[in-house]
């Protein structure tokens, strides 16, 4: 199978640092990857690296391949953030209703027509498990859903860029069993079509949804580039 995410040697730098890694490992297409490790061991850091979305002072080194592409430090683009989508933690639902927010991010993609935008979102919530429950109140105000909905409205809205990869950060961490378990069916159901990484503090979750894991061990210290590399 093919490498959608492809990783060597990569690190999370601050100022001259390494404050993650080094990590090496790949994501391959149609398969659940969990990213696992102590609080505090990088996991959310790594995530941001992927997409070169890190915090300001933070930076990283090593090689990131997005399926054929090499992106140098710094480099990533509206073109990689549609390719590879990181969901947060927290799901962050905007103000407006449930197709707006399925639609945030695609709008800036895709021009097309709004049927065709319409099509795509709704082709998305159906691909995140949450079509059912809102196909008749898509102009009702997102703000309303559930937790577990929001969780599913915010995979619906990065599944709407139909990227190749998925960052999933702790996606459940916030949920009771209930949503928690529809969540996962959800992305369960995303296994053989994406290249999909979690984040999971969860062994039971990881067994269930994961075909590999990646294990970061050590809590993130700010060990001197040098000695760790
Ligand atoms: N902007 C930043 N500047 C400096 N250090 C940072 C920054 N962001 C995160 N860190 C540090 O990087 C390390 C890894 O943090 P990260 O949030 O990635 O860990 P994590 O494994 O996701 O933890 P948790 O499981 O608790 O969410 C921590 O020591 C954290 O304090």
């Amino acid at each position: 199978m093919d490498n959608v995410i492809t990783v060597s040697q990569l690190r999370v730098l601050s100022r001259d640092k390494t404050l993650v890694g080094p990590v090496s490992f790949s994501v391959e297409h149609g398969s659940t990857t969990g990213l696992c490790g102590p609080s505090g061991a990088g996991k959310s850091t790594i995530l941001r690296a992927l997409v070169d979305l890190l915090p300001n002072g933070l930076s990283r080194d090593g090689d990131l391949r997005v399926l054929d592409r090499t992106i140098p430090p710094g480099k990533g683009d509206a073109d990689l953030r549609a390719k590879v989508v990181l969901v947060p933690q927290m799901p962050v639902v905007f103000g407006g209703s449930i197709l707006d927010n399925a639609l945030f991010g695609l709008r800036h993609v895709l021009r097309a027509s709004p049927e065709v935008l319409k099509a795509r979102a709704e082709q998305a919530l159906e691909e995140a498990g949450l079509w059912k429950e809102v196909a008749d109140r898509l102009d009702s105000p997102a703000q309303n859903l559930s937790a577990g909905q929001r969780q599913r409205l915010c995979l619906a809205r990065a599944l709407a860029l139909e990227p190749a990869g998925l960052l999933l950060d702790e996606p459940t961490s916030a949920l009771d069993e209930r949503s928690r378990d529809k969540v996962e069916q959800s992305i369960a159901a995303l296994h053989g079509r994406r290249a999909v990484l979690i984040v999971s503090h969860d062994p039971a979750q990881v067994e269930r949804l994961c075909d590999t894991t990646i294990h970061l061990d050590q809590p993130a210290t700010a060990t001197p580039a040098a000695v760790a590399g």
